[in-house]
């Protein structure tokens, strides 16, 4: 199974409502699909979100990387020589996390449909069927609590919640929403950066001071502070996960060795695919330390490799894969099923996919 082609085009979806985080607001999933052709006539499909503000990737700097760095690296190659493919993809430009995971992602589906076997058990086939959180955006607090009011009657267990604008607001919005739904629900918080070290230690001991449970607080301060992500985790009892703050292998080992964080937040497009996620798995693993699977805002496509990947391993047991669920639309065909929280994956080969519609590729 040689390769022969690697093609790019544009997926646009609109999303259900807009997705508001402390950095960012969007209406719309506008990503780049990949698509890689063998000589065999297999085809495997990857994704890459341009998420400028948390991994630096454009959608232009996306396809350059691809078109002009990656896929001459590749052509050629026979899907068998994986590990050389890998070593290939990470050595031929630093950074550029997005594209490579997009690679990434159809290579693993390419290597699945080679041995046909569907990845995740290839990759340690711990389970078949997971269950995500929903997120819910930032805005006022009533609109905060209608939202999730909503996500619960939909079912799901578990809500995100985005804070991070503003620390006094970010109270009440917790409160509102505690006070909507209930104590059966778990909520985790995300302030996606937007808090300072000492600002973060005073609203989650007020949080904690409430009573409200939050199950655990994502990114309460600056991706590369360090050290102010470890005074909130010596200073609150509501653990402290790791998102912006790692990316590579190296960024989960400096967290994990420092103590910084308790929990680590493994995304594909933050470690360039399913190979260096493994990685942070194993570190992970060594330490004990429990990981959580998020995603951008991402399509079917690329979730699905996600999926594999947490149904694979046992040291996830977070799951934040709600991208295809906040889309107004699908229009892929197979890969994994979402209905609402529940996640589930077939045995087809490789991802699994069937169909991408929409896209051009020429
Ligand atoms: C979509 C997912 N639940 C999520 O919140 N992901 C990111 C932000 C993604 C983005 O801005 O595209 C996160 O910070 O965890
Ligand atoms: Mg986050």
């Amino acid at each position: 199974m040689k390769i022969v082609d690697i093609q790019m085009g544009d997926l646009i979806i609109p999303l259900k409502k807009p997705f508001k985080t402390a950095l960012r607001t969007v209406n719309a999933v506008e990503d780049v699909v990949v698509k890689i052709i063998t000589d065999t006539g297999h085809v495997g499909y990857g994704e890459a979100p341009p998420t400028a503000v948390i991994t630096g990737d454009t959608t232009g700097a996306i396809k350059w990387a691809i078109e002009k760095h990656i896929k001459p690296q590749l052509i050629g190659m026979e899907i068998e020589n994986f590990e050389e493919m890998m070593i290939r993809l990470d050595k031929t430009l630093v950074k550029n996390t997005s594209a490579k995971a997009a690679v990434d992602i159809a290579l693993h589906d390419l290597y699945g449909q080679l041995y046909n076997a569907p990845l995740y058990k290839l990759l340690g086939g711990y389970r078949k069927e997971i269950i995500t959180d929903i997120t819910i955006s930032v805005n006022d607090p009533e609109e905060m609590a209608r939202d999730s009011i909503e996500a619960v009657k939909l079912g799901y267990r578990t809500l995100k919640i985005k804070v991070g604008k503003d620390a006094k607001m970010d109270i009440k919005r917790m409160k509102a929403i505690r006070e909507a739904i209930g104590y059966d629900v778990d909520l985790r918080i995300d302030a996606n950066q937007g808090w300072k070290p000492k600002e973060a230690v005073y609203s989650l001991r007020k949080m904690e001071d409430a009573g409200l449970n939050i199950e655990f607080v994502e990114q309460p301060v600056v991706a590369h502070d360090f050290e102010g992500l470890k005074l909130v985790t010596d200073n609150v009892s509501i653990p402290v996960l790791a998102d912006e703050s790692v990316f590579s292998a190296k960024d989960a080992m400096t967290i994990i060795q420092m103590r910084a964080a308790d929990l680590i937040n493994i995304k594909l497009m933050k470690t360039g695919g399913i190979h260096n996620a493994l990685k942070i798995c194993s570190i992970a693993e060594v330490y004990g330390v429990e990981c959580m699977i998020g995603c951008m805002l991402e399509s079917k496509l690329s979730v699905t490799a996600a999926v594999h990947l947490a149904a694979a391993k046992s040291i996830i047991t977070k799951i934040d894969l709600d991208g295809p669920v906040l889309c107004a639309e699908n229009p892929i065909e197979g890969g994994a099923t979402f209905e609402e929280y529940k996640i589930t994956l077939s045995d087809s080969p490789g991802l699994g996919f069937k169909e991408v519609k929409g896209v051009d590729f020429s």
